[in-house]
């Protein structure tokens, strides 16, 4: 009776995904000839992600605080061009701090390459730590740059999208935007924060054919990461080796892809497609495959999800009683 019921709501849900097909499926973005402002261009993966678009015949802003960074990533990227009209532009501005100088500057962009196709919000950073060895400003600092500086770049493009009725939204989440790990409380709610922002984004614009899509990159080789890495707990060490470190090509690849075919999910790696099904929520579905996918893996990667959960529990455990340990025979020296 259980088994037929559950029969039944299978087939309810591939009838009311095929139904609803035709609204999910957006045309593919032609990148020929199109404008992407990347920011975060002049570093790790928004530096590859532009590298892809350039290769792909796009028009580049760089958008990052750093001139002389800025000017080298140019240099690097003019490499790769397919045709002699293509332009990198470089813009040099804090995307976290004053929301008029960040619209003035995309405006001045748009009026030199044409209004923006698709904006990639790579701009971002880290720092970990436990809870109560950050600082209070390392909070605040990081949903600026990494939340609020994302919603100053879309806010400054998306009425002139909305007017032309088409274009893409990148928000780079993370990993850690999915789940919460230890040494990650500064950070991971700016990355889960850039998921509620999209939801509700691309409710409101998907009507003008406008399509937005969330990355969420495992660790990255990038000298951002290699930063992060100098004061990461050993937890977030022992943790985060559950997956391995990818290289930046690979994960600009990916996300330029799922941009371009207007996919709300970008993922990278087996874990990374475990992790986008377990936390599918209520967000939006582009194709029906990936619905039918989340309906029938939810419950055994739930399983698999609460192995990882155990193991992580036991490494912090481990590493607290070492830490007990090494104290008390510090104290009896
Ligand atoms: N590397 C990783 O392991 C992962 C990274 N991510 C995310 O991907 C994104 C890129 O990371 P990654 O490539 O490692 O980082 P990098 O540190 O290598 O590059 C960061 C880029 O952002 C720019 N930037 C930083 N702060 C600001 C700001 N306030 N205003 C304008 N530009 C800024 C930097 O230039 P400048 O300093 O000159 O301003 C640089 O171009 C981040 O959002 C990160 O959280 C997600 C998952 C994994
Ligand atoms: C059922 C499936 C379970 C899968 C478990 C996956 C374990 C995840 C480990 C995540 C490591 C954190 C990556 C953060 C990357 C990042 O954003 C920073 N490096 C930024 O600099």
């Amino acid at each position: 009776m259980l088994l037929l019921l559950a029969a039944a709501c299978v087939v309810a849900v591939v009838l009311l995904l095929y139904m609803v097909s035709p609204l999910i499926s957006p045309k593919p973005l032609k990148l020929p000839g199109a404008h992407v402002v990347v920011t975060g261009g002049s570093s790790g993966i928004g530096k590859c992600v532009a590298i892809e678009c350039y290769k792909q015949g796009a028009f580049i802003t760089l958008i990052a605080r750093n001139e002389s960074k800025l000017l080298q990533t140019k240099k690097e990227i003019e490499k790769y061009s397919v045709n002699d009209k293509q332009v990198v532009l470089c813009i040099s501005v804090d995307v976290s701090k004053d929301y008029g100088h960040v619209e003035n500057v995309l405006k001045q962009a748009q009026e030199k390459l044409g209004p923006v196709d698709m904006l990639i919000n790579c701009a971002g950073t880290s720092v970990t730590g436990k809870f109560e060895d950050l600082e209070i400003s390392c909070f605040e600092r990081l949903m600026a740059v990494n939340y609020l500086g994302s919603v100053y770049s879309s806010h400054a493009v998306i009425p002139t999208m909305k007017e032309r009725r088409m274009g893409r939204i990148v928000f780079v989440s993370s990993q850690a935007g999915q789940l919460g790990l230890f040494g990650y409380t500064a950070y991971s709610p700016t990355k889960f924060a850039l998921r509620g922002l999209a939801e509700a984004l691309q409710m409101e614009v998907k009507p003008y054919n406008i399509y937005v899509t969330v990355a969420y990159p495992p660790d990255t080789d990038t000298p951002g990461f290699a930063e992060e890495i100098k004061t990461k707990p050993l937890e977030t060490k022992l943790i985060s080796e559950a997956t391995s470190v990818c290289q930046a090509e690979q994960v600009a690849r990916i996300i330029v892809k799922d941009a371009i075919q207007g996919n709300f999910n970008s993922f990278m790696g087996s874990d990374g497609y475990m992790l986008s099904i377990l936390t599918s929520g209520m967000s939006p579905v582009t194709t029906i495959t990936e619905g039918l996918q989340q309906v029938v893996c939810m419950g055994i990667f739930r399983i698999i999800g609460l192995f990882y959960l155990g193991s992580f529990d036991s490494i912090v455990r481990r590493c607290m009683i070492q830490r007990e340990k090494s104290e008390s025979t510090d104290k009896t020296k």
